[in-house]
């Protein structure tokens, strides 16, 4: 049976410039000596091409290595092309019950030779590397368990994986183990003691032993911290994120509900106290459930609460009332006056008894008496927050609402109970975090993005067998997947919670058909560590700031963007596989692309916060990396190629054109330009359908023709004001733009060029800020050089700025030789703005768009993804302008009261 679990992209590493590999291994060995604090160590010498290590290591292999960039760097990077190893950390969580693994697993190296970048990091003065002072490697940190009856399983995951050899050191680079010194493996929980010898027969691998407690409070501060969407309530069936201020984090008590009960009292990283606990916990429940109702598995026993009545066991106030409530003491009839209490005075044996009703009950029972020895924990040390983790909690909503309800109800209301979305890995991620140096404590919320786990979306990072060895293991697995037709895809809906108010519920709040054990267990995604990632230094407010317009929370807006997107699916396949030629190989990857995605898509339909809080950027991002999960890495790649060449061909007529204007008519004509070249979107349906009837070059037209002012947003004056004399007086110049450019063709070109072209001419500097990977048609980065280089062919202006900008090839000789002061111009700049996706959230953008944004006194956001989708309300510490053509009804009525193909061109004045 095929695995289930999200792999990183096994890809090609692509190549840079070529070098000496004796000299390239020589750079490599020094660095691996000196970096490690090792330098009088021997190191085995490179044996043909890969230096060997000790048995249990992996091998490196220096084959073509080269230095990435300027080989005179303090720390130059080398890339390793033909290195194939996913050189991983691990650490375990042995308990009672579980077994959770958390494992890192490096990024691939896109990295290829783009020159752009290093004259842009020579322009904008960005440091090579890393700035900390030991860098970390980007890559992902992956969650999964294991049943620890199964650890067989486990252990063959490991092996498969080879998450056993190897580690990265402080430099992120392979730590050295001598030959006679085998490999260790980071664990915690009972299970570190208990199995050691198990790993080292099996894996030849020791178990380095980490306190338990100190890994809890680790992994809960690292989360609470570095986790945008880590803590919820959840109240009668409603989840909600809490967002947690960092500064104010301490004190808390943390609750580990795992086979027993933890209650432990957290005042700062390192520093805590285990206050309290119960014994009666998750190991408790399942171990009476399993002699009460023969329930194979937890996850089975929870399943049967889903469909039980505790009120045919559960002794209730009424029962003893005769049906009344006890009002005067605040009690309800249906509070439960003793859990399991009716059964003492009838005349029942065990087999009387439902067993879904004995496992609610018992469910109850002990989260309630969980819920309440915590708050009265919390009070006795005057602690407001209460945390939860442990497995025993596993995303259940009904096991969330009787411990928030009991901290609520005992509380008065005075005391909150917060769940953790990781809260089965506080311990693995604790142990993770105790080997020395790997910089992910330095790590801030926004270098981490988190995704889903794209291998298997609906299966919670539960593995069932080996793990899917390459793309082509995983595109059989979508198949047999599909043709099984499990309940992913006819999602269950959620039902409306249940409560009788006073004294407690009488249903689980959230009973769908069945309970998928499996979606219950596991609400993480992967996490992707960018440690290059930051926040845009011009948002006014980043604390306050909410990247996505439209609330997917509610769910008739989350089922209309679902529906947008899965009608859209039938023709971006084949796009995607026009796009590779068409193959067989491409149309069955396009298949299992469409059924990947449209299994994530019904599984957010039936848990929208599965992943954190849900926007349409995330849906919109989502597919695109669906699409590189299935090795496409540019489906709109000739159209976008065919759009650039047609709308190149007319720029020197529209330049003219222009140049025959007065300033004001111009700037006008500049704006109206790139609202109506924004129609060349082929993420919006009805432009799509648009573009069956006409030519490029006519719909451009066409949509020109039909711009009229006022536009539905309309602050062009204002705009106009800022940028014009009045009279005597000249306004001053912006002194550098950012351009937030979005699609390729007439959108780029006749559009966004003409008016970075204007402001070239008024003397501010302008950076065009492009996608770092390919979006729809949006233009990347990468190939906007060469589309400024052509157009450049016919107009001084942008020839100049683009040399001085260091765009074009022979000016690249000459910013480097440093004869960048004598151009007359000031520079037009390209940099990366860090995704790969239609939107953009400006909390992680790349340094180089951070360190563009450091002299930007003016940002143009274009298109209806950055502009309008995400950024609408977004606020600035320099002036803004948001220029987008609304290409959707819907959104047109919502955001805008207007129609489909209404212009917005908002104008926001430094904050
Ligand atoms: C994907 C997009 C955000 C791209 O718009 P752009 O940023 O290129 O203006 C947009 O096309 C969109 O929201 N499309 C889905 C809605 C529809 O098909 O109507
Ligand atoms: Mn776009």
């Amino acid at each position: 049976m095929a695995g289930l679990i999200d792999e990183p992209i096994l890809g090609t590493n692509d190549i840079i410039e070529t070098r000496e590999e004796a000299e390239i291994k020589d750079v490599l060995i020094d660095k691996v000596r000196e970096e490690g604090g090792q330098g009088d160590r021997e190191m085995a010498p490179p044996t043909g091409n890969s230096i060997h290590r000790s048995g249990s290591r992996p091998q490196l292999d220096l084959s073509k290595a080269a230095i990435l960039g300027n080989s005179e760097e303090r720390d130059p990077t080398i890339l390793l092309p033909n290195q194939s190893d996913d050189i991983s950390h691990l650490a375990l969580d042995i308990g009672g019950s579980l077994i959770k693994l958390v494992y890192f697993s490096r990024h691939e190296d896109r990295k290829i030779n783009d020159k752009r970048k290093n004259t842009v990091k020579e322009r904008l003065g960005i440091s090579n590397g890393n700035r900390r002072s030991y860098p970390i490697l980007g890559g992902r940190l992956h969650f999964v368990k294991f049943e620890t009856r199964k650890i067989n399983e486990c252990l063959d995951f490991i092996s498969s994986k080879q998450l056993h050899r190897g580690g990265i050191d402080s430099h992120g680079w392979l730590s050295e183990t001598p030959a006679n010194c085998s490999a260790e493996i980071k664990a915690t929980g009972g299970g570190a003691y208990k199995f050691a010898d198990l790993f080292k027969e099996k894996l030849g691998v020791s178990l380095d032993k980490e306190d338990e407690m100190d890994c809890l409070v680790a992994g809960a501060n690292f989360l609470l911290k570095a986790i945008r969407h880590e803590a919820f309530t959840h109240m009668e069936g409603h989840k909600k994120f809490v967002q947690i201020d960092h500064n104010d984090l301490f004190p808390y008590l943390l609750v580990n509900v795992g086979s027993g009960v933890s209650m432990i009292k957290v005042d700062g990283d390192g520093k805590f106290e285990r206050v309290s606990g119960t014994n009666v916990g998750g190991g408790t429940y399942w171990g009476l459930g399993r002699l009460l109702t023969k329930c194979k598995s937890f996850d089975e026993l929870l399943e049967l609460s889903q469909r039980g009545d505790n009120r045919t066991i559960d002794m209730l106030v009424g029962d003893i009332y005769g049906g009344m409530d006890y009002g005067k003491i605040g009690l309800s009839a249906s509070t439960i006056a003793s859990s399991f209490g009716k059964a003492i005075s009838e005349k029942k044996e065990l087999e009387d008894y439902r067993p879904e009703d004995i496992s609610l009950s018992l469910l109850r029972m002990i989260s309630y008496n969980i819920g309440q020895i915590s708050y009265l924990n919390a009070l006795r040390f005057g602690l407001k927050r209460i945390f939860f983790g442990g497995f025993f909690i596993r995303g259940h909503a009904y096991t969330m609402d009787t411990i928030s309800f009991a901290v609520h109800f005992w509380s008065k209301g005075e005391a909150q109970a917060m769940f953790l979305r990781h809260e089965g890995f506080l311990g693995a991620l604790g142990a993770f975090m105790s080997y020395e140096k790997h910089g992910l404590d330095d790590l801030m919320v926004h270098h981490l993005v988190e995704r889903f786990p794209m291998g298997a979306p609906y299966t919670g990072g539960k593995i069932h067998g080996p793990p899917l060895g390459d793309l082509n293991e995983k595109i059989s697995w979508m198949e047999k997947f599909v043709l099984k037709g499990t309940e992913i895809t006819a999602p269950v809906p959620m039902a409306p919670p249940g409560t009788t108010g006073l004294g407690g519920f009488e249903v689980p709040s959230s009973k769908g058909g069945t309970l998928r054990s499996d979606a219950s267990a596991l609400n993480v995604g992967v996490l992707h560590l960018v440690p290059t990632l930051e926040v845009f230094p011009l948002l006014a407010d980043p604390k306050m700031y909410e990247p996505n317009t439209i609330d997917l929370s509610d769910h008739v807006e989350l089922e209309y963007w679902f529906t947008v997107l899965s009608e859209h699916l039938p023709d971006l396949v084949d796009k995607a596989v026009a796009s590779e030629g068409g193959t067989d190989d491409a149309r069955r990857r396009g298949d299992a692309f469409a059924r990947a995605f449209s299994a994530h898509l019904a599984r957010l339909m039936e848990e929208p916060a599965a992943y954190g809080k849900l926007g349409l950027a995330n849906l919109l991002e989502l597919r695109e990396e669906c699409l590189r999960e299935f090795h496409f890495v540019d489906a709109y790649r000739s159209i976008k190629q065919r759009e650039n060449e047609a709308s190149l061909a007319v720029l020197p007529d529209l330049l003219m054109e222009l140049d025959s204007m007065t300033e004001e008519t111009r700037l006008l004509t500049l704006i109206e330009g790139v609202l109506a070249a924004n129609i060349f979107d082929w993420g919006s349906r009805a432009c799509v359908d648009l573009y069956h009837k006409g030519t490029i070059i006519e719909i451009y037209r066409m949509s020109r023709n039909k711009m009229q002012r006022p536009w539905r947003v309309d602050d062009f004056d204002v705009f106009k004001e800022r940028m014009q004399s009045s009279g005597d007086k000249k306004p001053r110049p912006h002194k550098r733009a950012l351009l937030f450019v979005d699609n390729s063709g007439a959108d780029i070109v006749l559009g966004m060029l003409p008016l970075a072209r204007e402001l070239l001419r008024r003397g501010t500097e302008v950076v065009l800020v492009a996608n770092s990977l390919p979006a729809l048609n949006d233009a990347t980065a990468m190939e906007l050089p060469d589309i400024v280089a052509e157009a450049a062919k016919h107009c001084d202006i942008l020839r100049r700025a683009a040399e001085a900008g260091g765009l074009l090839v022979d000016a690249m000789i000459n910013a480097l030789d440093g004869s960048k002061e004598n151009s007359s111009s000031v520079p037009l700049m390209v940099v990366e703005n860090g995704c790969g996706s239609p939107c953009i959230d400006l909390r992680q953008v790349s340094s180089e768009l951070a360190a563009a944004a450091k002299d930007a006194d003016l940002i143009i956001l274009e298109g209806m993804g950055r502009a309008l989708h995400t950024n609408f309300n977004a606020r600035f510490k320099c002036d803004a302008l948001k220029l987008a053509m609304v290409k959707n009804q819907r959104l047109a009525e919502k955001l805008i009261e207007g129609n489909i193909y209404d212009c917005v061109c908002r104008y926001e004045p430094a904050s």
